[in-house]
């Protein structure tokens, strides 16, 4: 039997909802195996960021060359990177290990509005990270601060996504769940370089959305890694997040976390 192995580069949510946590749990409910690098340690919970350590690139290296020697990973996400000296560190050791299905989450603020990524860590993310990006999935703020360009229209996301493509990014999926225009429905959309693709889902009306991001490109992550394309893993992952965002656990006073069972759960009572 082949095992899918997958690698998550990112901060740890004490919280549970996103981060590192979101992503491992998402990893198993798909049956990939997970493995971790963690880049910051966040003290975080439902209401918001309360303290951001990051680890030196001396640490995060290691943890990567532990799975790069050893174990390897057949998909590799990145999310929270914090800093440039960080993102180098991350670029070099991708390219060390010749990882080529890497999601790129790029994680810039908190839903309680933390930032997660210094500002002058933009251009790091753009110039040594991006190339190296089989899909990038930005929000649609994200994606405005990575094209300098405003996003209204869905030409306007047609065009941000066509600049994310031409900065190296193989695949950009951008989320709409920012989108303002999209009361009832949420379109998240796909571009491979040639061809656009829309996913749509109802918009769940609910404040226990901590961690959607990081789970959805978790979930592409995973199916990547047991060799699906990322047309075939898009739309498992937005059922997924769906599953997770409807079967709500109704935790913590703030917004809280996703339910990551849901979607196993629902395919094996069916
Ligand atoms: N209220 C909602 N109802 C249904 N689906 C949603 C909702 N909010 C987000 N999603 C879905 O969750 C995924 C993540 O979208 P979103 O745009 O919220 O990401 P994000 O802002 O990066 O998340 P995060 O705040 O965790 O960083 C997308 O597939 C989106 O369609
Ligand atoms: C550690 C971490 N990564 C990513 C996010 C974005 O949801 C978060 N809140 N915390």
């Amino acid at each position: 039997m082949t095992i899918a192995r997958a690698l998550t580069i990112a901060g740890s949510d004490s919280g549970g909802g996103a981060g590192i946590q979101a992503d491992l749990k998402t990893f198993q409910e798909l049956r990939a195996f997970g493995m971790s690098a963690i880049t910051a340690v966040t003290a975080q919970n439902t209401l918001g960021v309360h303290g951001i350590y990051p680890l030196s690139t001396e640490a995060v290296a290691q943890q990567i060359d532990a799975i790069g020697e050893d174990l390897g990973a057949d998909a590799v996400k990145t999310g929270m990177l914090f800093s440039s000296e960080i993102i180098v560190c991350v670029a070099e050791k991708l390219q060390q290990y010749k990882w080529e299905k890497v999601v790129v989450d790029p994680v810039m603020i908190a839903k309680g509005g933390a930032a997660l990524l210094l500002n002058e860590s933009i251009r790091a993310l753009k110039q040594s990270l991006l190339p190296l990006a089989y899909v990038v999935t930005p929000n649609i703020p994200e994606a405005e601060i990575l094209t300098d360009m405003q996003i209204v229209t869905m030409e306007d996301r047609k065009e941000a996504a066509r600049k994310l493509a031409a900065y190296g990014a193989k695949h950009v999926v951008m989320k709409g769940g920012h989108d303002p225009a999209g009361a009832d429905e949420i379109v998240d959309l796909l571009y491979d370089g040639r061809d656009f693709y829309e996913f749509r889902s109802e918009r769940q009306e609910t404040r226990h959305t901590h961690g959607t991001g990081c789970t959805f490109a978790a979930a592409i992550t995973a199916e990547l890694a047991k060799g699906h394309s990322v047309l075939e893993a898009v739309p498992v992952a937005k059922a997924f997040i769906q599953a997770a965002i409807e079967d709500s656990l109704h935790l913590g006073l703030g917004h809280g976390p996703t339910n990551h069972w849901a979607y196993r759960e629902r395919r094996s009572s069916r």
